[in-house]
């Protein structure tokens, strides 16, 4: 071999243990299936997520059971559900003839078509692809839970927690953060899971606020729909676009009708309502970030005045009070939205 090169072999990357069972099953990725491999992690997130000896645990998306294998340890009870049958049977293979066995149930379904029962605490690895409607789900769940420690796309991750001035503040921020605190726990990077998914992720902690905040979960998703049609523009300027204008005009009409003919009020639409609905946050899973317009509907904007009327005087006088007018959606605060649609109501504009 004189004047040979010596091929010098290379180091192997040294990577996380991965001495997780995998149950020789190949994995969707249409159904979310990104498993976790890496054991130090699924520790970490048990860890942060403090859970108690007595707790009953809900588990969405078990998968093979790394995860359920922890909370196993850890709680009193673990309540898994799980959409696919392949994953349904290793748990019970893995399971099965251990002393867990009798403290974990397996529900076979759609977590999102299932009547959950009680829990103390969720924790959950989830498929990205039902991250809106599942959050508002649980948000929505009697008797409310203690918390959920859930693993998020980074980006979701981010606007759930995101604050007024953000530029991730959006539509699905200022609905989760009405009824629950949120944080973020941990960065998680794609090589902890089985097989790589396309995008980083994060594990939050989603807290159900008691009591929930008195306010008509519909009033309140209009409410903020139009608030964020433009979410840099400012409410003045959102509020006196004609369409914006007709609808709650149309709504004003509709409700004086209703009060004249029945003499009835608008009472009874407290926040023992049904807020599953504020889980249609799809434009949130674009990754497509240019210049924070990403929360934006589709509206006709190019007419923005309409002739002026005693209607429109009365949506500007609102607006006008504390200087909302100016104001943007991008940096308004939880209270100063609360304040602002109570304000609307009381002047008899409504947005359902
Ligand atoms: C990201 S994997 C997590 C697996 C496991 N928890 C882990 O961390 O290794 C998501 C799991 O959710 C399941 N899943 C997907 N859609 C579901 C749904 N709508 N309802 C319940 N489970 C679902 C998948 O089959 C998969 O097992």
């Amino acid at each position: 071999m004189a004047g040979g090169k010596i091929k010098k072999e290379k180091p192997k990357p040294s990577r996380a243990p991965s001495n997780h069972y995998q149950g020789g099953i190949s994995f969707h990725k249409s159904k979310g299936q990104h498993i976790l491999k890496n054991p130090l992690l699924v520790d970490t997130i048990v860890q942060k997520s403090g859970i108690k000896s007595t707790d009953v645990i809900l588990e969405i998306g078990p998968g093979t059971g790394n995860l359920t294998k922890k909370l196993l340890e850890v709680g009193k009870m673990v309540i898994a559900v799980e959409i696919d049958s392949r994953m349904v049977l290793e748990l019970q293979r893995r399971f099965q003839g251990t002393p867990f066995s009798n403290r974990l149930k397996v529900i076979q379904g759609d977590v999102l078509k299932t009547d959950l029962p009680y829990f103390d605490i969720c924790v959950a690895n989830i498929p990205y692809q039902i991250s809106s409607p599942l959050t508002f789900k649980l948000l929505n769940h009697q008797p409310s839970f203690r918390c959920a420690i859930i693993m998020f796309q980074r980006e979701f991750a981010m606007r759930l927690v995101a604050q007024p001035g953000d530029t991730l503040y959006c539509r699905l921020s200022v609905n989760t953060q009405l009824y629950a605190r949120v944080n973020h726990l941990l960065k998680v990077g794609k090589n902890n899971f089985r097989p790589p998914p396309k995008v980083d992720s994060s594990v939050v902690r989603i807290e159900p606020r008691k009591p929930l905040p008195k306010v008509n979960p519909k009033e309140w998703d209009g409410f903020i729909r139009i608030c964020f049609i433009r979410k840099n523009k400012t409410l003045g300027a959102i509020f006196r676009m004609k369409n914006v204008l007709s609808m709650l005009e149309k709504n004003y009409k509709t409700l004086q009708a209703i009060q004249t003919s029945q003499n009835g009020s608008l009472e009874g639409t407290d926040a023992q309502m049904d807020i599953s609905g504020l889980g249609d946050h799809k434009e949130d899973h674009s990754m497509d970030l240019d210049n924070g317009t990403d929360d934006e509907m589709e509206v006709e904007d190019g007419d923005t005045d309409v002739e002026v009327s005693e209607f429109k005087e009365k949506v500007l006088a609102v607006l006008k009070e504390r200087n909302f007018y100016e104001k943007r959606s991008s940096k308004l605060t939880q209270e100063e939205f609360l304040y602002l649609l109570s304000r609307f109501n009381m002047a008899g504009i409504h947005f359902s």
